[in-house]
């Protein structure tokens, strides 16, 4: 392709080699990359996108009516590094006829891994007994000292039984699992691999002791989790959250915990994101939160950064895409 030909890609991060080498090699990117670990600034992003012809962009980028306009009708491909898209503005996207990738499928696994860690790491209370032996807490073997709640026998509820939902009923069946109970829009066939009951909201989070959420963010679940929803928990249950902040209303949450309404929670997504060091559910004990790192194994990101670079380079020649997003 001579200079001329080739398409304009502004990429919003640096990103893991295997995607770069890709659009690299592909010979017909004239590529911007935002080189940096830290989110590229609005006003950078809007002059950045300009003219672009294909936009490789974060889950942290805000991808709005203004960033299309400030791209111009070049743009035909937008390929997001995240199996989420609620960041981008999907239906002024497909008014505008831009082609969507996405990173379904390939970070699985490594989320439902975390999501099991960051389970047994509440409910077990692991960071709370980390703090005791630094600290010199641990004075000598007690029989109630640090006890927490196990899976053996308990049910777990799980909210959105999609691909990683699956994944993690998966993982936690092994445990001893009595009752696997699951939410969501309708019935799964695959649920019976993991004896799954479907069953209304209402009855999963009042009969679960470990609720799970792992849905994607919509309008419907978007503050799901609120006041009325922790009243109806046990006392003696967790609430682990590993898809969006946002499902989750954070005050109610807070008072769910500090009041004893629920056992604890661990997160792994917050609102906002980072969340500031003195937000009030960083003092509780009964609280884990976790940087927003189910995906982040070395060789999930690399292939997640693979199928990015591959998804645009198939919207830039209007090829099928590995992963593309049904608008
Ligand atoms: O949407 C995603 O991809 C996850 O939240 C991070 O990998």
């Amino acid at each position: 392709m001579s200079a001329q030909q080739m398409l304009k890609v502004f990429v919003t991060r640096r990103i893991p080699q295997e995607g770069m080498k890709i659009l690299q090699n592909a010979g017909m990117c004239n590529l911007s990359v935002w080189d940096s670990d830290e989110p590229v600034p609005r006003a950078e992003l809007l002059k950045g996108v300009a003219g672009a012809h294909g936009l490789l962009c974060l889950l942290s980028d805000k991808i709005d009516a203004e960033v299309l306009d400030a791209a111009g009708p070049n743009l035909k491909v937008i390929s997001t590094f995240s199996v989420g898209c609620d960041h981008l503005a999907i239906e002024e996207i497909k008014k505008q006829g831009i082609r969507v990738g996405y990173t379904p499928d390939v970070l699985t696994d490594a989320t439902a891994e975390l999501t099991v860690a960051l389970l047994l790491a509440t409910a077990r209370r692991l960071p709370e007994g980390v703090e005791e032996v630094k600290n010199g807490g641990w004075s000598t073997w007690k029989p109630l000292w640090l006890c927490g709640y196990g899976l053996s026998g308990s049910t777990v509820g799980v909210i959105g039984l999609g691909r990683i939902g699956l994944a993690i009923a998966r993982r936690l069946k092994p445990f001893g699992v009595k009752r696997l109970l699951y939410t969501g829009r309708q019935p799964k066939p695959q649920a019976q691999e993991v004896d799954g009951e479907y069953v209304p909201l209402d009855t999963l989070v009042r009969e679960s002791d470990f609720v799970v959420v792992s849905c994607s963010l919509t309008p419907d679940t978007q503050g799901l989790c609120d006041k009325t929803f922790f009243s109806k928990m046990k006392k003696t249950s967790i609430f682990i959250n590993t898809s969006r902040g946002v499902v989750v209303n954070q005050e109610d949450l807070f008072e769910a915990l500090s009041s004893g309404q629920i056992a604890a929670a661990g997160l792994d997504v917050t609102t906002p994101e980072p969340l500031p060091t003195n937000h009030p559910l960083l003092t509780l004990k009964n609280c884990v939160v976790l940087p927003h790192i189910g995906s982040a194994t070395y060789s999930t990101r690399g292939v997640m950064s693979e199928l990015t670079a591959n998804n645009l380079l198939a919207g830039l020649t209007g090829s099928e895409m590995p992963s593309e997003l049904k608008l």
